[in-house]
């Protein structure tokens, strides 16, 4: 694996990555309850969960036409009544630790476990581990051997981390200057709606 291919692949997966999402209402969602540091613990459980997706996507060589039509229905009904419950429940809990000091005790724990969901159950996720990560690493050859296994992951892991740093960056100095109350409305609302549009879709 060349250089040219490890960027041509960051590149793709950080475009992916910037792009507003559930991943992003979350990061958001987490620094606008508990700082920067909540917000770190959601962004970990999101690479975990990148990282299985893109292990899974290049051993099993996966590809959205080898996944049956019920798991993609499933997947897509799990994450629609999660963003649904997660939305409300933030939405629920309100901006009261907005300092890392006033977090109560495994909320940040929390925060890297509902990132690891959020980061498994994204529609996004399927649709770029599943249809446009086999199409970018179609020419490496065998995707097993660990030193291309290596390489492919490093470059989802940092592109994916470097995607969604500017969102955390934002939201904290968006927190700091007094709207941590409006960006947790907004990015809790935006995962309520995301949950709704999800299974509204599959039920029309
Ligand atoms: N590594 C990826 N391409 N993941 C999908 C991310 C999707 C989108 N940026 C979100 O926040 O939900």
């Amino acid at each position: 694996m060349n250089a040219e291919i490890w960027f041509a692949l960051a590149a793709a997966n950080f475009a992916a990555s910037v792009a507003p999402g559930q991943n992003v209402a979350l990061v958001g969602s987490a620094t606008a309850r508990t700082g920067l540091v909540g917000g770190t613990a959601a962004l970990l459980g999101i690479l975990v969960a990148e990282l299985i997706w893109s292990v899974l996507a290049l051993t099993l060589a996966v590809t959205a036409r080898e996944v049956s039509p019920i798991l993609f229905t499933c997947l897509k009904a799990a994450s629609g009544g999660f963003l649904f419950w997660l939305g409300m429940s933030l939405l629920r809990e309100g901006p009261s630790a907005a300092s890392d000091a006033a977090a109560p005790a495994g909320c940040f724990a929390r925060f890297t476990l509902d990132g690891f969901w959020i980061g498994l159950a994204n529609p996004l996720a399927l649709i770029f581990f599943l249809s446009l990560f086999p199409g970018l690493v179609s020419d490496l050859g065998d995707t097993t051997d660990p030193m291309v296994l290596a390489c492919c992951v490093s470059a989802i892991l940092l592109s994916s981390a470097a995607g969604l740093a500017p969102w955390l960056v934002s939201s904290g100095a968006l927190a700091k200057i007094g709207f941590a109350r409006h960006l947790h409305v907004l990015s809790g609302g935006a995962l309520l709606v995301m949950g709704v549009l999800v299974t509204f879709r599959l039920i029309s």
